[in-house]
């Protein structure tokens, strides 16, 4: 198919203008991090061309003011430029340190939504979004522009963060001083104690699939290494060895990830408690039958936990900070609900009613983050939640 140079790409409008706002298809948008050079890139493009009869919108680089978009039709690319306001998309994003909620406030969590959904009313809608961030960009930061609440009405939603990192280069770049990152507002204070954070660890403490590219470059002892000093950071992400980017299938790689929707029992599959990571590591809190009544309990202390990074009654302060939290809540009323978190802001909802399976006897909750070995969390949990 030939595209006129002038015309916009006649994407099909999935969106049918008169279709009642709820009934609305949302379109699942991925953020793709890692570290420079990494192959976003590559991985990239590698989508773009493979075919897949899919409409994906590739936005490349997100970092100046005009977005470099690509916008892949069958085997045509049609280069946009998407605006997103003021300035670099994942800098834009602050939180809101007047509220202890630590909330992206509304007006700012537009900027990223608002780009793309006037996007999808001029070009139609697509069934895919990914978006490329520069090799410095913190997710943790990105995420929340995309998480929106259902109440909001978006035509998007964050179906996850893929990140890559390459093999032959990480290790050192979690060892490497001049990759640190500032600390999390709330949390500078602690910054110039205790081990190094740099953006390696906060892209994979982020990410809810890893993918381990440039394969080519590195032993099958080295890749080992590297794959073990990953788990240890995060134990919820699925990981992917890949040369060039070339993943054997889009779905549950990069696309239909549903990580902020769903709590997947594979996922977190206790990878052992090693930690091969001085930084950031997992911790998983068993959580048994609850009562309806213990969810203001569980809520409460995830307030505190991610809010104020302590935990209730503690004696001593902590210095931990939660990256990202994940959760099933199991009722004895036979309710299942999925708490989502990523930073501050975390969503307790109702899981998905799933027939084929049994519902789980017992919840957990899964941590990640900055300096959360050694501190007894289940104990915690345990004594607020009674
Ligand atoms: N040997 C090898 N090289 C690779 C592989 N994947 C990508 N590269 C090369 O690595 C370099 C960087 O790849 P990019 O895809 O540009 O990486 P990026 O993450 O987009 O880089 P930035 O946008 O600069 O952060 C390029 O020269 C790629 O050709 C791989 O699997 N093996
Ligand atoms: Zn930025």
């Amino acid at each position: 198919m030939d595209f006129d140079d002038d015309a916009p790409p006649e994407l099909v409008d999935t969106t049918t203008n008169d279709a009642p706002e709820e009934l609305r298809v949302k379109v699942p948008i991925t953020i793709v991090t890692g570290y420079l050079g990494a192959g976003k890139t590559t991985l990239l493009n590698y989508i773009l061309t493979a075919q897949h009869g899919k409409k994906i919108a590739v936005i490349m680089n997100a970092v100046d003011i005009e977005k470099s978009l690509t916008v892949n039709k069958g085997d045509e690319q049609v280069e946009e430029w998407l605006e997103v306001g003021n300035g670099c998309m994942c800098c834009s994003v602050k939180y809101d340190t007047t509220e202890p909620s630590g909330e992206v406030t509304n007006s700012l969590r537009d900027t990223g939504v608002n780009a793309i959904e006037t996007l999808m009313e001029k070009k139609g809608a697509f069934d895919y979004i990914l978006l490329e961030t520069t090799g410095l960009a913190d997710p943790g930061n990105l995420a929340p522009l995309f998480w929106v609440d259902d109440g909001l009405g978006s035509t998007i939603y964050l179906d996850g963060i893929v990140t890559l990192v390459d093999a032959k280069n990480i290790l050192r770049s979690l060892d490497d001083p001049s990759g640190k990152v500032e600390g999390h507002e709330d949390h500078e204070d602690h910054d110039d104690h205790g081990p190094l954070m740099t953006t390696a660890h906060v892209q994979i403490s982020h990410a809810d699939v890893i993918v381990i590219n440039k394969a080519d470059m590195v032993s099958e002892r080295e890749l080992s290494l590297v794959r073990a000093r990953i788990e240890s950071i995060n134990g919820l992400a699925k990981i992917h060895v890949t040369e060039q980017g070339v993943v054997p299938q889009l779905e549950g790689f990069l696309l239909d990830l549903h990580a902020y929707d769903q709590f997947n029992e594979s996922e977190a599959s206790a990878k052992g408690h090693s930690h091969l990571d001085p930084t950031i590591s997992t911790v998983t809190i068993p959580v048994g039958r609850l009562r309806p009544g213990q969810l203001d309990d569980v809520d409460r202390w995830l307030r505190a936990v991610l809010w104020d990074a302590k935990l209730p009654a503690a004696e001593e302060a902590n210095t931990f900070e939660i990256h990202r939290c994940k959760g099933r809540l199991v009722f004895d009323n036979g309710d299942v609900k999925i708490l989502q978190g990523v930073r501050e802001i975390f969503e307790i909802n109702d899981a998905p009613v799933d027939v084929d399976q049994e519902t789980p006897v017992e919840g957990k909750i899964v941590l990640i983050g900055k300096n959360v070995a050694g501190v007894d969390f289940e104990r915690s949990f345990q004594q607020a939640v009674n």
